[in-house]
Order: C-alpha cells, then sequence, then structure tokens
C-alpha cells in the first residue's frame, strides 16, 4: 500500500524525495491543485471528445500539440498493440478549441507551478555527488521551457471489438523530468514497484501521484528511477464508462544536457520515433 504525503507538513520535501528515490514516485495528499476545474475540465474534455470537432485539431508530426486520434495513438515501446485511448496535446502556445482554452490554461499554471515547486525539492534534497552531476540545476533546465505539456486522455467505453491483448495504456515509463497526476475519472492506474508487483493508485481526488520520468533518470544517472505504469481495462461493471485523465509533463528546454548521449531535444525525438508519433 502507499503512504501518502503530507505536502504541507515539515518534512515534505525530504520524505518526497526519498520516496521517489526509492520507487521511482511518490503519493502526496494536502495537495494545492483545485478540485471543481479538474471536475470541470473532465467533463467539458469529455464533450469535447464526444463532438466531431476534434477532428479538426490534428496533431501535427513536428510540434505534437493537439488531437491524437485512437488509430493515432502512441504504441507503448516493445508493446505489440496501440493503446486504446485518444488524447489532446496542450501546450499554452498550441492549438486549444475556444471553450476549453481559460480553464485548461488556469489548470496548466496551477500544476506547473506546483511541478516546479517539487523539482526544487528534488534539487534540494539531491544528495551532493548526484546534484554535481546534473549538468546545470534542475530549475535551471526548465527556465522558459515551452515544452511542459498537458496531455488530456479519453479512453472510451469498451466495446468488445478492442484488438485481443489491446490495453488502455500498456506498461511504459514517462519520457519528461516529472509527471503531475490528478486522480482519473475512474480506477485503472497501477505502478509497478521495484520487486516487479503491480499496485492499484487510488482515484480519489485527495491523493495526487508524481512520478519520475525518464529524463530525470537519465539527468540523475539513474539514481532516481523511472516508473512503469499502466491503466488496465475496467472490468464489466463499469464497460459502459469514459475514462478521463490528464497528466501535466514537465519538460526541460531543447537544448538541456541530460548526459553524455542526450540532450532533451535528442532524447524526446528518439523516444517519439518509438512510439510511432514522430
Ligand atoms: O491515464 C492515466 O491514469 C495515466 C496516463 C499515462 O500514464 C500517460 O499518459 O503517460
Ligand atoms: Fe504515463
Amino acid at each position: 500500500m502507499f503512504e501518502a504525503i503530507d505536502f504541507k507538513a515539515k518534512d515534505a520535501a525530504q520524505a518526497f524525495v526519498s520516496s521517489l528515490k526509492e520507487t521511482g514516485f511518490a503519493v502526496l495528499k494536502n495537495h494545492p491543485l483545485n478540485k471543481t476545474l479538474v471536475d470541470n475540465l473532465y467533463q467539458a474534455w469529455l464533450d469535447f471528445y464526444r463532438s466531431a470537432e476534434k477532428y479538426q485539431f490534428a496533431y501535427t508530426q513536428d510540434k505534437q500539440d493537439g488531437y491524437f486520434a485512437k488509430n493515432k495513438a502512441e504504441k507503448a515501446k516493445n508493446a505489440t498493440q496501440q493503446d486504446i485511448k485518444e488524447y489532446f496535446h496542450y501546450y499554452p502556445w498550441g492549438q486549444c478549441p475556444d471553450v476549453l482554452k481559460v480553464q485548461t490554461q488556469a489548470y496548466f499554471e496551477q500544476a506547473s507551478q506546483l511541478a516546479q515547486t517539487l523539482l526544487n525539492w528534488v534539487e534540494n534534497q539531491s544528495p551532493p555527488e548526484v546534484a554535481q552531476a546534473y549538468s546545470q540545476k534542475l530549475s535551471d533546465m526548465i527556465k522558459n521551457s515551452d515544452m511542459t505539456m498537458l496531455r488530456i486522455l479519453h479512453y472510451p467505453p469498451m466495446t468488445g471489438d478492442e484488438a485481443p491483448g489491446s490495453i488502455r495504456a500498456a506498461a511504459h515509463e514517462d519520457i519528461n523530468l516529472l509527471t503531475i497526476l490528478p486522480a482519473a475519472s475512474e480506477g485503472g492506474l497501477q505502478v509497478k514497484t521495484l520487486n516487479g508487483e503491480w499496485l492499484d493508485v487510488p482515484a480519489e481526488f485527495g491523493y495526487l501521484i508524481v512520478n519520475t520520468g525518464d529524463m530525470l533518470q537519465e539527468a540523475s544517472a539513474h539514481y532516481f528511477p523511472s516508473t512503469t505504469h499502466r491503466v488496465i481495462n475496467p472490468s464489466d461493471r463499469i464497460q459502459n464508462t469514459s475514462r478521463i485523465s490528464m497528466p501535466l509533463f514537465l519538460h526541460a528546454r531543447p537544448d538541456v544536457v541530460l548526459s553524455e548521449q542526450y540532450t532533451a531535444h535528442k532524447y524526446l525525438i528518439e523516444r517519439l520515433k518509438e512510439l510511432g508519433v514522430y
């Protein structure tokens, strides 16, 4: 089970960073995200996904903003089937339906600010030998970055016609530095522990999931492990239900050196190619 960390506790930063180190993720309670705003966004984006308007926002390969239809959805590295999902990549500079813009931008700012705070915690709590190996301070890696992105996902109700073996989101690791993931509208998210067990993550707004992405793993020479996670298909009881979720992916500027081998840009492009979206 999870031990939730109280975001407002005195030792929160230390507890948070040691959880990332031990498991690649952390569960935060007493977090500052706004439930009403998130609920409203889930409903408003669900309406968008139910309309044909979505097709006017198709993503472009070079910028990666906009709508990814189900048949364009990424295929997790090493997975044999595409995920059963459609999604939208929101960047402040990118495409967004007018009716969703104000609230989506408000949430983007709220979640980005929290992500920055948490990255500062990681920076301050990194052991000296790890911190010395960062090419620049973690907080500088995201300065003026326009790569941080909000992904709004819609997992449609299951129809029974899904390709055998396909799953809402196959096991994967996130590409970015840190991911901020409020409870989805339904359960299904599981994270893999370091001893290989799948653990159900609570889908209650009070618990916020934060996980390490591959770029932080790379920048820390694997001191911080990047968590493997997935979204399993619903049981019979909720077959007819859509699922909406909204991870924020905190990204470094493209020029940032992560390791001897990679800049953030090189790393991202390599990963997008593996996912079949670039
Ligand atoms: O839908 C979720 O709960 C998780 C989504 C996810 O892991 C992702 O899009 O990277
Ligand atoms: Fe993910």
